[in-house]
């Protein structure tokens, strides 16, 4: 599917699938077209070219598909004059089917989250606590989160990760969310959706894309040259007598001729990218 803004698209021949169950992130610069694709996902937007289908129905013309989808909007937009308690009641009337007031309580309990102040004079943090346990209240089959954890603590971060984990595990959820924080998404994600310039750049499962590809640093290749296991070199970069190449395997590399690293989600990401991770500029 795609989706144009005037003449310039925001998403562009964009064709994935989630595994349901599955944590996927959502990677890619800013203005990659992460925020449309989950606006797409969730219905609020159109597809100029292509569809979007969540479990099989339209989620902009079929309401019932609502109900399978929770949704976490960037600025984790709430009526600022309503305290959390109300909008948990609130979300009770409005989610009749699978709410679960308590998990939101409980939740915003533990979290000594104030349940009876207007969420407008909470702090943003705060404010996207009770956004996100609203979301986890619905029990939505497929939750979409746009950069739920950027305005959190590391260790709310840690935790509201847990939490995600424990609703994949307990309710079979099936989460797609969009962030920049690469650390976190390591530990928790197992499928990634790369996006730059409004395309689809990889995408996959995690274990899956760190399997297939290596760091090899070896002596200076010459300009042009094949290396026996190598699908495609992502990135190079060469000294007078040394080469380091993130490469797509498709073989065994000759370990006697280079050495082998195991790269990192960041270092993957970064590579399709186009930069170096920070660990590599320190190496
Ligand atoms: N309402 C809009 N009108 C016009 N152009 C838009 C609109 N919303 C987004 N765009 C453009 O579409 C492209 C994709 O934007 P999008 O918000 O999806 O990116 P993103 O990957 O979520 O970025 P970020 O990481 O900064 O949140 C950008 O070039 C942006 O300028």
């Amino acid at each position: 599917m795609g989706k144009r803004y005037g003449r310039s698209w925001a998403l562009r021949d964009c064709s994935l699938e989630l595994p349901a169950g599955r944590i996927a992130a959502l990677v890619g610069p800013n203005g990659a077209g992460k925020s449309t694709l989950l606006h797409l996902a969730v219905g609020l937007l159109q597809p100029d070219t292509g569809w979007a289908r969540v479990f099989g129905r339209d989620p902009r013309h079929d309401r019932a598909a609502l109900a399978d989808l929770g949704f976490v909007a960037q600025d984790t937009p709430l009526y600022p004059d309503f305290t959390a308690t109300e909008l948990i009641t609130m979300g009770g009337r409005l989610n009749r089917r699978g709410w679960d007031a308590a998990i939101a309580r409980d939740r915003l309990g533990r979290l000594g989250i104030p349940s009876d102040k207007p969420v407008g004079r909470l702090s943003g943090g705060q404010r996207a606590q009770v956004a996100l346990a609203l979301a986890l209240a619905k029990r939505p089959r497929l939750l979409l989160l746009d950069e739920p954890v950027a305005a959190l603590d590391p260790l709310a971060r840690h935790e509201f990760m847990q939490a995600l984990m424990g609703a994949v595990g307990e309710y079979g959820t099936t989460v797609l969310l969009s962030s920049h924080l690469l650390a976190d998404l390591e530990r928790v994600c197992d499928h990634l959706v790369l996006l730059h310039t409004s395309r689809v750049q990889l995408a996959g499962p995690v274990e899956e894309l760190l399997a297939g590809h290596r760091r090899l640093i070896g002596p200076r290749l010459p300009d042009g040259a094949a290396v026996p296991g190598v699908a495609s070199v992502i990135r190079a970069s060469h000294t007078e007598r040394q080469s380091t190449l993130l490469v797509r395997t498709d073989g065994p590399v000759d370990e006697s001729h280079w050495a082998v690293h195991e790269i990192t989600l960041e270092d993957l990401v970064l590579a399709h990218l186009g930069t170096h991770s920070p660990a590599e500029v320190a190496a």
